[in-house]
């Protein structure tokens, strides 16, 4: 997994780096400042004229070691620092002095529209407050610039901590950031202000004891998925899973097919007497079939018997009979349970039966389902989604998938993993109905329930990313996920 820090993280890192491990905070600035101009040569900005906008801050002493850079390299740059002289940092001093110096041009005033490339070092992870004044004029005034736009560490406006825009944000071509990924980076509205985003090593040292549980999942998780020549089906791992109701069919085909392609060694799903013709097209599942006759707890006692792990909720519906299923798994399971969809609605009002469940519990919402579920309404989840993520997961007990353009998954000891992949195309309906498919397979394979929602969500935005280049982004479906998913599998 990769370390994402918020903010004040990366301040606390800075401070360790330079106070304890007494390298100095210069050294930092000038390797920051030559990782930045590096990466506006290798990615081919248009350099005739530069133009570097400077806070007062540490941010802004980045940019004036970035503005002699480009000065030395034979590049014409200019600077103007936004910033009062008597907020200025000690380094901002510093490296204004050196500027000097070395004869780099400051200016008072400009016109953006003379410029190829704008820098911007206006704020970096020291956004503290709502932009206002003339820092805000210039940053809406580069709406219209026509050139391209690098920001260093993070653009200007973004919280670091939460993606939110602070009253305006500059919108960059490309960011570089240093040390590590900050959060606001990684969530929207933060990500789509960011361009390309480069992570830069500048020496940042993050010590041992340091209690970050903030990560993205990487490629490298799904190599914890190993396949053992000598395996069987039992030893795959057997999911049961509750799934679809008289109208629908094709939540728990989906997620059923998602179980099996993940690699599971077998599956059976409980449904609707009614279904039971649909699933002559689904040979592999075993079926449990219900009706309003069916002893219910028998039939859950059974499969838990069974089963490894367990899954309800695509498709159920909202009935008195996928309610009683609800209320038995959360009361009889002792083994790993995703509550997915229809089965996150049914658990409104069932949260001390949730909390009381011997078996650690997967909740997968979406946005919807998440405020149904909590009262938390949308927009206040996005004003700072890991916080409310993270304690929704602690006072509930369990590992929630909030699913976004950028899913979040707190465990509830408080680790929390930030997917950075997938696309706009997985907005189709039965998209979710695979990702919970994905988790319950991965899950049977011996996954550890935190890592198999964290590689599962990862997984499934993989396999995303690869449907829309085969497909494109308007016409990929659900189904084109399970295909891809095991394509990406088959890569490993
Ligand atoms: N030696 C170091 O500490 C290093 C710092 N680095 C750079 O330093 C940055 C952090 O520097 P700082 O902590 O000085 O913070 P910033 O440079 O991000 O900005 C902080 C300054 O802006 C003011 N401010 C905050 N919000 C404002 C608003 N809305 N309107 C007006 N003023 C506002 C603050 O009061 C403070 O004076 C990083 O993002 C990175 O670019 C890097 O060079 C790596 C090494
Ligand atoms: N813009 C987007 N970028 C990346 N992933 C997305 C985007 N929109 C939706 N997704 C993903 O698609 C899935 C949609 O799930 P869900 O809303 O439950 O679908 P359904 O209920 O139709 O099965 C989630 O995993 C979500 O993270
Ligand atoms: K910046």
């Amino acid at each position: 997994m990769e370390q994402i820090v918020t903010g004040e993280q990366m301040k606390a890192l800075d401070v360790y780096t330079i106070e304890q491990m007494q390298m100095p905070s210069l050294v930092l600035m000038e390797r920051a400042g030559l990782q930045v101009f590096w990466s506006m040569q290798k990615e081919g900005l248009p350099l005739s004229k530069v133009l570097v906008l400077c806070g007062s801050g540490n941010n802004g002493a980045d940019g004036v070691v970035i503005a002699r850079l480009l000065t030395l390299g034979g590049y014409q740059t200019d600077v103007c620092i936004l910033g009062k002289p008597e907020h200025f940092t000690k380094e901002m001093e510093k490296q204004i002095e050196i500027g000097r110096n070395y004869g780099i041009s400051f200016v008072k005033t400009f016109c953006v529209h003379e410029y190829t490339t704008i820098v911007d070092a206006l704020f970096g992870v020291g956004l503290s407050r709502e932009i206002k004044g003339t820092y805000r004029e210039t940053i809406e005034s580069l709406e219209h610039f026509q050139g391209k736009i690098v920001a260093v560490d993070i653009p200007s406006g973004i919280h670091a901590g939460t993606g939110a825009v602070l009253g305006c944000a500059v919108r960059a071509d490309l960011t570089v950031t240093f040390g590590y990924k900050k959060a606001g980076l990684c969530l929207y509205p933060g990500a789509a202000y960011a361009g390309k985003l480069i992570s830069a090593d500048v020496g940042i040292l993050m010590p041992p004891s340091f209690g970050s549980g903030l990560f993205a999942c990487t490629r490298e998780e799904l190599k914890t998925l190993v396949r053992k020549p000598d395996g069987n089906k039992g030893s795959f791992g057997k999911v049961f899973l509750v799934a679809g109701s008289r109208e629908i069919f094709g939540a728990a085909y989906l997620s059923g097919q998602a179980v099996l392609r993940s690699g599971a060694g077998m599956l059976k799903i409980a449904t609707p007497k009614e279904n039971r013709e649909m699933f002559a097209c689904f040979p592999e599942a075993m079926l449990a079939v219900y009706d309003e006759e069916t002893a219910l707890e028998e039939l859950v006692r059974e499969n838990l018997d069974w089963a490894d792990v367990i899954g309800i909720g695509p498709g159920i519906g909202i009935s008195h009979l996928s309610e009683r299923l609800l209320e038995l798994l959360l009361k009889l399971v002792k083994k790993p349970l995703v509550i997915d969809a229809d089965g996150l609605r049914l658990l409104k009002g069932k949260e001390a039966l949730l909390r009381a469940c011997k078996g650690p519990v997967i909740l997968t919402p979406h946005l919807g389902e998440f405020a149904a579920l909590t009262g938390i309404s949308i927009a206040r989840w996005k004003e700072n989604p890991i916080e409310i993520t993270e304690k929704t997961a602690e006072e509930l007990g369990v590992i929630l998938v909030c699913k976004d353009a950028r899913t979040l998954i707190s465990s509830k000891e408080g680790k929390t993993c930030i997917n950075l992949c997938g696309n706009d195309g997985m907005a189709t309906a039965g998209s979710g109905d695979v990702l919970t498919g994905l988790i319950l397979g991965l899950l049977a394979q011996g996954l550890l329930p935190f890592q198999a929602a964290c590689t599962g969500v990862y997984l499934h935005a993989r396999a995303g990313d690869l449907a829309a280049s085969k497909k494109g982004r308007a016409a990929m479906l659900a189904g084109d996920l399970i295909d891809a998913a095991g394509e990406i599998l088959k890569e490993l």
